[in-house]
């Protein structure tokens, strides 16, 4: 329910981060003279919760933001939302597709760019099959394949190895078999040429944009600097590798109703046209492979950091020799470890969204069109929200959720344009989490690793696992 908006103190009431002319207060994230670092917004975040309260103003190069830290605050931001919710945009990637528009390009469909009706259009032919049981369940068997290989590279691992490279690549080969149909062989031995090359090129893109978009300001814009050539480069690549699978498979006359893969999916429906597909698909494997990696690796760094908890997910783990959806969801602890994995590391500190009513937030009034970024990853460390707040403690979430709890943790965004590939990422993280768990014992000499953060965050050092074969 809105609270009393008559009530309410006036939008420019808020307390504000004072800034200067023009930069606003970008100068605080400077190196050297700046307070904020921005490649740790949590930190930075929670200074500013200390400092101003629970909602703050703050205006870097002309655009006004609202942060927001209350949990029922986020609750009514997600339950505010109009037919299509508006979230800021990748602007590096949308210039790409402007200037590249053409038959195997365009600027007006996925998922991650668009806004309005080009990103609703995508959206309904997209969630029809990722959200759908009958879409993922035929993957599991893939999934069980590849958490089976990669178990047995993390097994051959060196221990100062980061375990992160290794479930990058299994993130990768999973993402292009389910939404590809396409076997890339990147957990193999000795991957081919082939596969190396596209591995680079996807990786470096992905990373790319992550350099573009944070922080400001965006030079690239005005000027072509070198991390803009590079991604054009490795965008191009990894394009052209999209654009192979989709014409290879469109060549195929004997394209069976059998093949699961999402692209066999679109293909069959005929909802897309092959440069919205190409696009489409990009955006998935993109939003897909870091996140997936990021969160796979610290699930392994928190259970090594607590033995207690390993033992426990793995008397879980033992259970289940056959795997298959319906046991997928009976894994309840381990789902608990995902959870409190994420609640610790989200791979975003908080959504944007820009307001499509006028709210009241923490006592002000907010007017329809406000840019806001909810204050997720803040929320979870807080005691209020979350009691111990900074331990690892899956059982919590065997708990009922408080309203609070609910709203604090986001680590998948909320409402209709929250992330679309959250049940294959869970499914796909739970079966690695059992056939790892089922075999090996984690180990580690690191203390707690916090992230980077980013487009994706990234784990800020090295996650070192040792990996003992259990007896
Ligand atoms: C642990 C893994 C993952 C995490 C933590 C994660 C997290 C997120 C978050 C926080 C958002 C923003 C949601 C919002 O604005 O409310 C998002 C959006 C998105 N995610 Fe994921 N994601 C993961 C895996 C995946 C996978 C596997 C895919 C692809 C199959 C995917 C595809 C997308 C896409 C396309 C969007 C944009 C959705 C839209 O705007 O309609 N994600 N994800």
């Amino acid at each position: 329910m809105q609270p009393n908006r008559e009530s309410a103190k006036s939008f420019e009431e808020i307390p504000r981060v004072t800034g200067l002319p023009f930069v606003g207060t970008l100068f605080w994230y400077l190196p050297y003279i700046g307070v904020y670092n921005p490649f740790k917004l949590h930190i930075a975040n929670e200074r500013k919760l200390q400092n101003y309260g629970p909602i703050v103003r703050e205006t870097i190069m002309g655009r006004t933001y609202v942060l927001v830290y209350d949990p029922e605050d986020i609750a009514r931001v997600f339950k505010s939302e109009s037919k299509y919710p508006y979230r800021e945009t990748l602007l590096s990637l949308k210039e790409y597709r402007v200037r590249k528009h053409s038959t195997t390009c365009d600027p007006n469909a996925g998922l991650i760019v668009t806004q309005g009706q080009n990103w609703l259009n995508c959206r309904s032919v997209l969630n029809a099959p990722l959200l759908k049981s009958v879409f993922i369940s035929p993957h599991v068997n893939t999934m069980d394949d590849l958490a089976l290989g990669v178990v047995k590279l993390l097994e051959a691992h060196p221990e100062e190895d980061d375990v992160h490279e290794t479930m990058y690549l299994w993130a990768l080969e999973n993402a292009t078999r389910i939404l590809l149909g396409k076997q890339l062989g990147a957990l193999e031995s000795s991957p081919s040429r082939e596969c190396q090359e596209t591995v680079a090129a996807i990786r470096s893109a992905s990373h790319a944009v992550g350099r573009l978009e944070f922080p400001y300001p965006p030079l690239w814009r005005w000027i072509a600097t070198h991390n803009w050539n590079e991604f054009e480069r490795n965008e191009d690549l990894f394009r052209d590798f999209i654009v192979d699978c989709v014409e290879e498979r469109l060549s195929r006359p004997e394209n069976t109703p059998s093949s699961c893969d999402l692209l066999s999916h679109i293909i069959r429906e005929e909802q897309m046209k092959p440069a919205e597909l190409i696009t489409s698909l990009t955006d998935l494997v993109f939003a897909a492979v870091d996140t997936t990696a990021f969160a796979a690796s610290f699930a392994m760094h928190f259970l090594a950091l607590n033995p207690r908890v390993q033992e426990k997910a793995r008397q879980e783990a033992v259970e289940f020799e056959h795997l298959d959806l319906h046991q997928c969801k009976r894994l309840s602890y381990l789902q608990a470890v995902i959870k409190e994995t994420l609640r610790l590391r989200p791979v975003v500190p908080g959504v944007f969204r820009i307001s499509s009513r006028d709210l009241t937030l923490s006592g002000f009034k907010v007017p329809a069109g406000t840019k806001i970024f909810t204050q997720n990853h803040v929320a979870c460390l807080s005691e209020t929200n979350f009691p111990r707040a900074r331990e690892f403690l899956p059982e919590r979430w065997a708990m009922p959720t408080s309203p609070s709890a609910e709203f604090a943790s986001l680590p998948f965004g909320s409402g209709k344009r929250a992330c679309i590939g959250r049940r294959l990422a869970e499914t796909t993280l739970l079966v690695f989490l059992v056939r790892l768990l089922q075999t090996h014992v984690l180990d580690t000499d690191d203390k707690e690793i916090d992230i980077v953060t980013s487009v994706v965050s990234s784990p800020e050092n090295p996650i070192r696992i040792k990996f003992r074969p259990l007896q």
